[in-house]
């Protein structure tokens, strides 16, 4: 021990080899202790929306306008800091439009470029001048430095600011150095994003989101359960990729797929227009409205039908290879009666609204036909080999987890799997019983080996378990005692198609539960809190976001057009800064060019759930936790070195 011990401080003299320079460190590190908490930025089932979310990363969910507001006050109109505002959010399309209606540019430039100055100066205040320089962009690096620098020795400061300011316009890089400006300030607001789950499925741009996400500076992301359904399909899981094919066609959302991902849908296209042709699949209705041909329409709601029939059916063949899933009761084809056109469903008979299975033999089936089976390869084999999807994954695999606990918070997409009483409930995954926090550790383990395992059949355990995160009852991610696909298909009555949440649910507000929960994973006291999406928060009906006094915050974005009706608005972000928490509540999004031209923003009222006592520091972050046991280290070395059981060097100079 004593040996390892002075090896690491070897290893740390390395890099400080001397008196001077390790305490200079600790200096440094000490300075940096007692700055304000960087921001976090939490967002939730995005749903593929991505223009919404695109805004709201822009916007950092009300932070830069907070920011306008903390440096203008009074001094600027309300208008003005608007037109500033989104100014920040989308600087080629405002400046562009403001300039057509500039007579006197070269002042709009003096002007605007002054005032992006003080914001970009507010919001680098809170992080050290090595920080705030590497986000700088290259190119301006030097002269934004300059800029935003206080000289205290320069007597007029006004004419050497000018100086630089006329120069820059003069050269013909206003435009480009306000651009520059503009997105420095969006990087500095917020210094770390959460996604708290489900980017995938209804909205029409996952594959975008996920491009701008393996851009970002800083972030990590909670599966959630449509994310682990894509990262199922992307293995080759058929049950997911049945799913994924069945979720893009009924949103009206297969281009994904054919143009974002390139992945062929021709053969299924073939194969349903032959199959279902004749028939008007009128319970395979597109959801939403979607500006596409009747053509396009009629091929949708077949492929849309064919696609659902090969899920019923390869689902049904995993709930038989699987019965420690425990999903018998969703093996569903063999209890239609096929001569009168009704099924009993929990010992009550209901009418089918759908008798057209041309694929099913009434005495098998599960059984894929032969067509069936051959667009099933195929689509195991292109999903596979898509380079792109391939890449997103590796990003959801390498950023992502099924749970995070940072900055003692406690982040996942949707529940902890609970029995009636409130206890925890155990669960057996692959032979082992699981409960709590071993429950997510043990299925995130098979999830990467789903991807990542040697042996092919652990593999396949991985894979298969994606399947079962998606809709199985005890899964964390879903949370519900099962997924009516089916019976919102073809049944009428609405009562089928209640799925059941699972008791966490109805402990939201029981401060005990949450205390356990927390406990499980390390975490008590005040400044925990457990932070989840997945289940949209209806707010038309009164329902709040905040439960248990704050401890508990459930922030499904509602992003998704689809659940607005629902929930009333477009959702909840989270932002939680020096200060405390502040939940922002959305207006849907109606359109960039509304959010340019209108300056509408969707960002409509902020709720602080939770103001800290006093401001919280660095100091007070895991990255602070870090930083002590670095100045621990440190100073262990310092002693060293004057104890004179390690000798100082000084390079080249001796
Ligand atoms: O409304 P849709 O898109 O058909 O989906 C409904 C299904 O989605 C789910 O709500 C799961 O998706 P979420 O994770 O977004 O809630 C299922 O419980 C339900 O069966
Ligand atoms: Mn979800």
């Amino acid at each position: 021990m004593e040996d390892l011990k002075t090896r690491y401080l070897e290893r740390l003299a390395e890099l400080y080899p001397t008196v001077a320079a390790a305490s200079t460190e600790v200096i440094n590190l000490e300075a940096i202790l007692n700055l304000p908490k960087a921001t976090e930025h939490f967002l939730t089932d995005i749903h593929g929306e991505w223009e919404a979310f695109s805004h709201v990363l822009k916007n950092g969910s009300g932070a830069v306008r907070r920011k306008v507001n903390d440096v203008f006050g009074n001094t600027l109109c309300r208008e003005d800091k608007r037109s500033l505002a989104t100014l920040i959010y989308y600087p080629r399309e405002k400046m562009t439009q403001i300039l057509e209606h500039t007579a006197n540019k070269e002042d709009w430039y003096k002007i605007t470029l002054y005032r992006l100055i003080e914001v970009s100066k507010r919001s680098g205040s809170k992080y050290t001048r090595s920080k705030v320089r590497k986000a700088l962009p290259p190119e301006f690096a030097y002269v934004i430095e300059e800029l935003m620098t206080e000289k205290a020795d320069i007597r007029d400061k006004e004419s050497y600011y000018n100086a630089i300011v006329a120069t820059i316009i003069r050269v013909g890089r206003a435009g480009e150095f306000i651009v520059a400006l503009c997105e420095l300030i969006q990087r500095l607001v917020v210094d770390h994003l959460h996604i708290l789950g489900d980017i995938y499925d209804r909205g029409p741009g996952p594959h975008k989101i996920m491009d701008k996400l393996m851009e970002y500076h800083s972030l990590d992301i909670q599966w959630g359960n449509h994310d682990v359904l894509w990262m199922g399909a992307a293995a080759g899981q058929p049950g997911c990729i049945a799913n994924v094919i069945r979720i893009c066609a009924r949103y009206g959302n297969l281009d994904i797929l054919e143009d974002g991902y390139g992945i062929n849908l021709l053969p299924l296209a073939t194969f349903a227009l032959e199959t279902y042709g004749e028939d008007p699949c009128s319970c395979f209705a597109l959801k939403g409205s979607h500006p596409c041909s009747p053509g396009e329409k009629e091929l949708n709601l077949r492929m849309h039908k064919a696609i659902s029939v090969i899920q019923f059916k390869v689902e049904g063949q995993l709930i038989r290879e699987h019965p420690e899933f425990n999903l018998e009761s969703r093996l569903l084809l063999h209890r239609i009666n096929y001569e009168n056109g009704t099924i009993v469903l929990d010992g009550k008979q209901y009418t089918m609204k759908d008798m057209y299975f041309p694929t099913v033999d009434p005495a098998d089936p599960y059984r894929l036909s032969a067509e069936e089976t051959a667009i099933m390869k195929r689509l195991e084999q292109a999903f596979l080999n898509c380079e792109k999807l391939q890449q997103h994954m590796r990003f959801l695999l390498s950023k992502g987890s099924l749970y995070k606990v940072y900055n003692k918070n406690l982040l996942y997409h949707g529940c902890m799997p609970l029995c009636e009483d409130g206890s925890l409930k155990e669960v057996k995954i692959c032979g082992e019983l699981c409960k709590g926090r071993q429950l997510y550790d043990v299925l995130e383990s098979y999830i990467r080996r789903g991807f990542l395992a040697e042996d092919a059949a652990e593999r396949k355990k991985g894979r298969d378990l994606m399947w079962y995160i998606w809709l199985g009852e005890n899964s964390p991610l879903f949370g519900k005692d099962k997924m009516a696909t089916f019976e919102r298909y073809f049944l009428a009555d609405r009562e089928s198609h209640t799925e059941k949440k699972n008791s966490y649910y109805r402990y939201l507000e029981d401060e005990k539960t949450a205390d356990m929960i927390l406990a499980e994973f390390g975490l008590q006291g005040e400044d925990s809190h457990i932070i989840n999406g997945h289940m949209p928060v209806k707010s038309k009906n009164g329902e709040n976001p905040i439960k248990c006094g704050g401890k508990v915050l459930v922030i499904d974005g509602g992003f998704s057009k689809a659940y607005q009706k629902e929930t009333g608005i477009a959702g909840y972000t989270l932002i939680y800064n020096s200060y405390g928490f502040i939940l922002a509540a959305h207006e849907p999004f109606e359109s960039r060019s509304a959010a340019i031209e209108q300056e509408s923003d969707i960002y409509s009222d902020d709720i602080i759930v939770k103001r800290t006592a006093s401001r919280k520091l660095v100091g007070d972050t895991d990255t602070g936790q870090q930083l002590k046991e670095k100045i621990g280290d440190l100073e262990q070395l310092l002693k060293a070195y004057r104890e004179g059981r390690i000798a100082e060097r000084f390079g080249g100079r001796f």
